[in-house]
């Protein structure tokens, strides 16, 4: 299990106040709430990329907030996909495999699970610069799935993705997460994509964490609407 606890964090002029959560091996997190909330910092948080200023992060009961990011064993996939330029598809998607040293027969066995499972098996000697939003996200998803991270933190991934496509790939995204049972931090501000992706939901509002909604109350579309209108998401 993750646990956040009362994690307070102060940058600037903005302020991430006592967060406490816990979010169980496996499960489909979503946060949700409107820009500006913290989501990001929250995320960025658990990945390391900021210590906060108290409170603890436990994996399994171990503290892993002086583990640098690269230690935490955490992946992250933005909303602007970030995948190396002058690689094709596949030596993107293999790269974290290729630095643990992995042997070839595995990696490619890896790698061709994965790429179907995305279709995108007819991109991997493309280059970045080639490829459609989707179609960028897809490998920036393989990417981060391929090494098995114990956490995927997802930030705002299908943001930049035209309506035609979202749904195809959220629907991707829940059969990966159904087969590789990583434990998924998703941030989103569209409330349809949190209510189909989540087994739970937490709704965040200047750097607070409002509420944590189960699936009984997601599931419960009236509920939700009069949270969403005091919420003005
Ligand atoms: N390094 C920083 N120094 C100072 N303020 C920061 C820093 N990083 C983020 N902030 C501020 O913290 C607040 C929360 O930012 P954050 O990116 O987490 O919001 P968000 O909920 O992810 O929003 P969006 O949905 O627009 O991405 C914002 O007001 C932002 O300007």
């Amino acid at each position: 299990m993750l646990e956040i606890k009362n994690i307070q964090l102060k940058l600037g002029r903005f302020v991430l106040n006592n967060i406490d959560l816990k979010i169980n091996l496996g499960e489909y997190f979503v946060i949700l709430g409107p820009s500006g909330s913290g989501k990001t910092v929250l995320l960025e948080t658990i990945a390391g990329l900021y210590t906060p200023d108290s409170g603890k992060i436990l994996y399994n009961k171990n503290d892993i907030i002086l583990l640098p990011p690269e230690k935490r064993d955490i992946g992250f996939v933005y909303q602007d996909y970030e995948l190396f330029p002058h690689m094709t598809v596949e030596d993107n998607i293999i790269f974290g495999l290729k630095i643990r040293g992995m042997n070839k027969k595995i990696i490619s066995e890896k790698l061709y699970k994965l790429v179907s499972m995305l279709k995108i098996e007819h991109l991997l000697k493309r280059y970045p610069n080639k490829l459609s939003g989707g179609e960028k996200q897809r490998v920036a998803l393989a990417r981060a799935i391929i090494i098995l991270p114990k956490i995927l933190l997802l930030d705002e991934p299908l943001s930049a993705l035209d309506i035609m496509i979202k749904p195809t790939l959220q629907q991707e995204i829940k059969n990966i997460h159904k087969e590789f049972k990583s434990t998924i931090i998703h941030v989103t501000h569209d409330i349809e994509e949190a209510i189909f992706l989540a087994d739970r939901i937490g709704i965040m509002s200047d750097g607070n964490l409002l509420k944590v909604l189960e699936s009984d109350e997601i599931s419960n579309r009236l509920d939700l609407t009069s949270i969403f209108k005091y919420l003005k998401l």
